[in-house]
């Protein structure tokens, strides 16, 4: 196994044990979750998250539906069915819809139980492979010097050493890397709570920065490029990701600092041409009117809460993959 596997799922042949992030850093603790509403659920209140993660979860999920009720192996209109439920639970991440058409697929060829089992044991396994391969694409043509990331993106967020933070813990084993300058995330603090928790596990040098700091740390040339995930880009190279990212972006434009992104290809979703069709989350306003729970105003107040935004290509230096690094406007000629 590769040194930086920190495993944030672990998958029984009737359950899925899952490491509940909402709980992290101050708490390590495992769910047992056996059907796919218990997934779903994790899903939606970020038990967990990040997209690779949610996409080999969503895959999962549909596995236990069958598991529970060997009906669906045969009867395709309900599995359709359950299969479009799961992909229901979040809108934005392309992933989650890619792993659980697979497992459709699958059951199209097969319909052993055991064998759906392994398959989506295999995308798991895959995805760890993938997520290497990025990282070295993504530590070759990074600069060496101080990093910005916004949000998850490590062993949380995706199996294996994840995807901008594993070309992040690739520079750091290439001595390539100075600092990473982790923004805190808000309003749930995947920055601040999960990045530094998998950083510190590394010794992996860091600095925490409220979200609103970039562009100060930029004007004083302390980043030398940025790197985040994305969870869904569109063919024109738009890229999707968690809310502040274009904030980011904005910033590392006016400043000349190079941007990157660094997804797997089933984050690529051909079928639509910019990010403006992109489904953005909403979420609950109750989470930007606290602060881990606690309020930050008066619980009346009026919010508005958009999980993710979208970066336009123009801000992007690149999209790094496990096939290799692509200019935005090369996305559209990868389509075989
Ligand atoms: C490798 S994870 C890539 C993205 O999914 C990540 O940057 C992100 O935006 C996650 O959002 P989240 O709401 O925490 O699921």
């Amino acid at each position: 196994m590769h040194k930086h596997i920190f495993e944030a799922m672990k998958f029984k042949k009737d359950s899925l044990l899952l490491l509940d992030q909402t709980k992290l850093p101050f708490e390590e603790v495992w769910l047992e979750l056996s059907n796919a509403d218990m997934i779903i659920e994790a899903i939606q209140n970020l038990r967990v998250r990040g997209a690779p993660a949610i996409g080999i979860c969503g895959a999962f999920a549909l596995y236990l539906s069958i598991y529970n009720d060997n009906k669906l192996l045969v009867d395709e209109i309900s599995l359709k069915r359950e299969a479009n439920r799961i992909k229901g639970s979040r809108p934005t991440a392309i992933n989650l819809s890619w792993g659980v058409d697979k497992v459709v697929d699958f059951v199209g060829k097969c319909i052993n139980l055991n064998e759906i089992f392994d398959f989506v044991y295999s995308l798991y396994l895959q995805e760890i492979e993938i997520n290497e391969k990025i990282a070295i694409n993504g530590a070759k043509v990074l600069p060496e010097g101080s990093i910005l990331t916004h949000c998850n993106t490590g062993s949380l967020a995706a199996p294996g050493i994840g995807t901008a933070l594993g070309v992040i813990r690739k520079m750091f084993q290439m001595r390539k890397l100075n600092l990473v300058y982790v923004s805190e995330t808000r309003p749930l603090l995947q920055g601040a709570r999960l990045t530094v928790f998998e950083l510190e596990r590394d010794a992996i040098p860091y600095k925490l920065i409220v979200d609103s700091a970039s562009g100060m740390l930029m004007r004083n040339f302390m980043v030398d490029a940025v790197i985040v995930g994305a969870d869904r880009i569109a063919a024109n190279g738009d890229t999707a990701n968690k809310i502040g990212t274009f904030m980011h972006a904005l910033a590392a434009n006016f400043y000349n600092v190079p941007f990157y992104v660094a997804a797997p290809m089933s984050t690529i979703d051909f079928s639509i041409a910019t990010g403006e069709e992109i489904p953005i989350e909403e979420r609950d306003k109750a989470e930007v009117i606290r602060c881990m729970s606690s309020l930050t105003c008066k619980d009346d107040t009026s919010a508005l809460n958009y999980a993710f935004d979208i970066t336009p290509a123009k801000f992007i230096k690149a999209i790094i993959t496990e096939n290799g690094v692509y200019s935005p406007n090369e996305i559209l000629t990868l389509l075989d």
